[in-house]
């Protein structure tokens, strides 16, 4: 296959895809980045080659948006949107988080949806792929509010959920308080009391480490990538964004390891602690997030030797691996030659899409160690699909074998992503993602029939 016919046909079908989710950017990049690397694949194999299998992907399976009202303290009712977007049931019952965030619209949903689908897929667990959320802003709420809210939310979400049918969990603005909440809420309404959802409390049926499960997935990853290059986390320095579940988890385990993590992030700046993030230091994270006040300068308070950069990004301090945990389009072209130009080997995507694609094509042209978000992330998922199963055989195992397997799994999808990813001198992490987490998808469609 000549080269042009490749980039006409991922011109042909973007264009076909823009068409169709026009105002969508956040789905159309996450899509354009599996699609420069995918429809080769495609076209190289004649079963998939003709079965629109890219086309039907990209279009989600079911889509419910839908009315949130709730009450707040001063008894002012408010109105809020909700969604769920199930994207592909091919492998399994949908899965995927629930955000609460003043930025979700329906292209952030569908993002994080499409990627969700890729991701789950390379767990190798039975998992299909969702997402869902509602621009509800969480901060400045009280505890009586975010019940409320989660009630109202819940009232509506439970019509189209089951644990058989769609799983969700937390994300960005819902952790262990909101998915509590969610669950009563599902359990009055149904009257059943089933794994419904996923990150629940220890005390009703959750996972132990499925709190850390995200961080410590990504740290296992990046631990295999640069094993690659013959180097190892101990002794690294590490620049991370993000102050909340899956930087915290991310900056726990690089601590184990014995690297030093010299950076945390916020939308008000970063916070650059030379002495590292370690010890006690990691619990304050917790209390920093659970105050509520979302400001990472507030580190300050307990630690004023650190220094804080209002507006900053952290990409400008010297790192040797820098680990992007906050949310998507985080890092960009100049912050990526910004890091190469300071020594960085190594970036292990923790968010969902935090480097754009011009970013990202940065890092391959130079040979940097790059992994995305839906292979070195996958750890969060994967431990849901762990508790899922804890909660089907009424037994919960304990935080060492479930960390077993969440390394087990992580392992895999690196080979996954070698397997699928190898270049003359390099591994193209996205590509191998990509087409490892597709062909799963595309041969469990096929076998279905027209789905
Ligand atoms: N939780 C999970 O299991 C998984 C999460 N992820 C992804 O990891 C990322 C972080 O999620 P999680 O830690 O759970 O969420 P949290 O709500 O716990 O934390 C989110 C963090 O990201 C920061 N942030 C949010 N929006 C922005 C923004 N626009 N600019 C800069 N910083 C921002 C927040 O800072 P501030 O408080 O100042 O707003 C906060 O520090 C997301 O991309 C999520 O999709 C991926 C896999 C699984
Ligand atoms: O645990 C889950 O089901 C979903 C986690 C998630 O939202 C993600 O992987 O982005």
């Amino acid at each position: 296959m000549q080269n042009i016919d490749v980039e006409k046909r991922i011109d042909e079908f973007m264009t076909w895809v823009e068409k169709r989710n026009p105002n969508e950017p956040e789905f159309l990049q996450a899509v354009k980045e599996v699609a420069t690397t995918v429809i080769p694949y495609i076209l190289t194999n004649e079963d998939y080659d003709g079965m629109k299998l890219l086309e039907r992907m990209t279009e989600p399976e079911r889509v419910i948006i839908f009315r949130v009202v709730w009450q707040d303290d001063q008894h002012e009712v408010q109105v809020n949107r909700g969604y769920r977007v199930q994207m592909n049931s091919a492998i399994g019952q949908y899965k995927g988080g629930l955000r609460f965030d003043p930025s979700v619209n329906l292209s952030v949903m569908k993002f994080l949806a499409f990627e969700q689908v890729f991701k789950n897929s390379l767990t190798t667990l039975p998992m299909g792929g969702a997402k869902g959320g509602s621009d509800f802003d969480p901060v400045g709420k009280s505890d009586p509010e975010i019940m409320r809210f989660c009630q109202a939310f819940m009232t509506e979400l439970a019509k189209h959920i089951g644990p058989n049918l769609d799983v969700p969990a937390g994300d960005i603005g819902v952790g262990a308080r909101e998915v509590g909440y969610l669950f009563g809420q599902y359990k009055r309404i149904r009257n059943e009391f089933t794994g419904v959802l996923t990150g629940k409390g220890l005390a009703y049926g959750g996972s132990l480490i499925r709190p850390e499960a995200t961080g410590y997935g990504v740290v296992y990853f990046c631990e295999q990538m640069l094993r690659t290059i013959q180097q190892e986390i101990k002794g690294k320095i590490f620049t991370v964004s993000g102050f909340g579940n899956v930087a915290w988890g991310v900056i726990k385990k690089i601590d184990q390891l014995g690297g030093k993590v010299v950076t945390i992030s916020g939308l008000d700046g970063y916070i650059y602690d030379a002495d590292g993030i370690s010890g006690e230091k990691i619990d304050y994270l917790l209390t920093l997030r659970n105050s509520g006040n979302n400001r990472v300068e507030d580190y300050l308070l307990k630690y004023p030797e650190a220094i804080f950069h209002a507006g900053k990004k952290p990409w400008e301090v010297k790192c040797d691996v820098a680990i992007p945990s906050a949310t998507q389009n985080e890092l960009d072209l100049e912050d990526a030659k910004t890091l190469v130009e300071n020594g960085c080997i190594c970036i292990t995507e923790a968010a969902n899409m935090p480097c754009t694609l011009e970013a990202i094509n940065y890092f391959i042209d130079h040979k940097i160690l790059f992994s995305p978000g839906k292979a070195s992330n996958a750890g969060g998922v994967a431990t849901s699909g762990l508790e899922m199963t804890q909660n089907s055989i009424r037994m919960n195992w304990t935080a060492d074998e479930v960390d077993a397997k969440l390394k087990a799994i992580m392992v895999n999808i690196h080979h996954l992503c070698q397997e699928y990813g190898q270049e003359a001198d390099y591994v193209n992490y996205v590509k191998g993602a990509n087409i490892a987490g597709f062909v799963k998808v595309a041969d469990a469609m096929l076998a279905q029939g027209l789905v």
